[in-house]
């Protein structure tokens, strides 16, 4: 059986004082309980920029303005390949929530832990963790 692929487009939302707006995922989700940057699986026919910017709609309610190509990698779970695409985002309209009933909060990039993320994050967060902002 060959492993089901998906691709994934997410945000790192940060605002001016070095802080990224993580959400948490929801019981019943993959990874319940641990923390993302908000986003999801791209849909045939969008591009990653498109793909992004419709999840942040969705899920924290923001336009995004402006995502810059931050990350872009491939990871292997035990049952899926995730091919992941990661932007930063720092101009939007609107105040992130979390749309979709999931906690969000907003974290100085100093202070990520990757312990909390899902196991494809690691590279990701300590390399912003390590970024002086
Ligand atoms: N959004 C997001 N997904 C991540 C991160 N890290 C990571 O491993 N993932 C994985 O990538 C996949 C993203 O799918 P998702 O559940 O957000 O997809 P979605 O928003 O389209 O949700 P849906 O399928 O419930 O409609 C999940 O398997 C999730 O566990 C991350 O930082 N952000
Ligand atoms: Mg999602």
């Amino acid at each position: 059986m060959t492993k089901k692929q998906i691709q994934v487009a997410a945000g790192i939302i940060r605002n001016e004082f070095g802080q990224i707006y993580l959400t948490q995922r929801l019981e019943g989700q993959d990874f319940a309980q641990s923390l993302e940057f908000p986003g999801g699986k791209i849909e045939t026919d969008e591009t990653p920029e498109q793909a992004l910017k419709r999840e942040l709609e969705e899920e924290i309610g923001i336009v995004t303005l402006s995502a810059l190509p931050y990350d872009h990698f491939h990871f292997e779970y035990p049952t899926k390949t995730i091919e992941f695409f990661f932007y930063l985002v720092e101009e939007w309209i609107g105040e992130p929530f979390g749309r979709e009933g999931q906690e969000g909060f907003w974290i100085h990039q100093s202070e990520l832990e990757e312990g909390q993320f899902p196991p494809a994050n690691a590279n990701i967060v300590n390399r912003l963790k390590h970024e002086i902002y």
